[in-house]
């Protein structure tokens, strides 16, 4: 059984592109991020496997069972919405109870450990919290059921440095504790230390899915290697996957496409005296893909 499953899912709005033919699957078990810029369709997927809008077509399912009309579904889900304010004239724990209701159950032990984590006063109207109070408001309530699933839309919107690591701290937590998360972000940081997979979408398209490392691989590196001796330029410029090559004294410089292997062979013809190769982080990893994309 997937956690979250989708085929053909397209949404339109009128004439507006919302989705197109996303097939997504997501494993029980893992952090799964949805990574894209603005407008790409995050929310609007969000949305559907939620039952908030309805497909143009196509289905969704979520813990096995289709999500249209399945009301009981959301009681094993976590949400987190990209925007609380419908809820802004009522308090933090008038929040709180109201969610308890409707899913029959409040773990009130449960609720004040989180929001102790998330140094939350809950006696405030939603109206007058700051954008990050508010956030941590929201994510409390997605957490407070132990959800066998959570759905959170940019969840670290607005939280401070100290509360993201806090945030990670928990979902961390309840992957422990066999829970599946899905989260959609801007943030590669936060992304790169969470998620197991993701899958990026454009103009609401889904146009890879990989694990982190996987990514990583076919992306470009930034290596340094510094030689013995100095080096003769021509004799690298046949090497495959180099781009961007200089050659400085005995240093040589390259942007590497793909494997490292071909330049490791080739530098092995000399004496090495020190090798640099820099991880992409996951933003030049996603300009990468983007820009070879768009270049296709
Ligand atoms: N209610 C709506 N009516 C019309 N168009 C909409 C509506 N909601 C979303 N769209 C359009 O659908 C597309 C996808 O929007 P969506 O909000 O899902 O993107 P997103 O990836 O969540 O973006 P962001 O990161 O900015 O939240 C956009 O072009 C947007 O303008």
């Amino acid at each position: 059984m997937s956690a979250i499953r989708t085929e053909k899912l397209s949404k339109y709005y009128g004439k507006r592109r919302g989705v197109v033919e996303l097939d997504l699957e997501v494993h029980p078990g893992e952090v799964f991020g949805f990574l894209g810029p603005n407008g790409a369709g995050k929310t609007t997927t969000i949305r559907v496997l939620l039952d908030l809008i309805r497909p143009s077509s196509g289905q969704a399912w979520v813990l096995g069972q289709p999500v249209r009309g399945n009301a009981r579904l959301r009681q094993r889900i976590g949400y987190l919405p990209g925007e609380l304010s419908f809820y802004d004239g009522l308090t933090g724990w008038e929040l709180f109870r109201y969610f308890g209701r409707l899913r029959d159950r409040l773990d009130t032990a449960y609720l004040k450990q989180l929001l102790e984590r998330f140094d939350l006063d809950p006696s405030r109207k939603l109206r007058t919290l700051s954008k990050g109070n508010k956030q941590k408001v929201g994510l409390v309530q997605a957490f407070m059921h132990r959800p066998e699933l959570l759905i959170l839309d940019e969840p670290t919107a607005g939280l401070d440095p100290l509360l993201q690591i806090e945030f990670q701290k928990m979902v961390r937590e309840v992957q422990w504790q066999g829970a599946t998360v899905f989260l959609s972000s801007h943030v590669m940081g936060e992304v790169q230390a969470l998620c197991d997979r993701v899958g990026i979408i454009r103009e609401g398209r889904l146009v890879a899915v990989s694990a982190i490392g996987e990514l990583a691989e076919r992306s470009l590196r930034r290596v340094r290697i510094r030689f013995d001796e100095a080096i003769n330029p021509k004799e690298w410029a046949q090497v495959p996957g180099l781009k961007d090559l200089r050659f400085e004294g005995d240093w040589l410089e390259a942007t590497v496409q793909g494997s490292l292997d071909p330049l490791i062979k080739a530098a092995a013809q000399h004496r090495v005296r020190d090798f640099i190769s820099q991880e992409p982080s996951l933003e030049e990893i996603f300009l990468t893909y983007y820009d070879s994309r768009s270049a296709a």
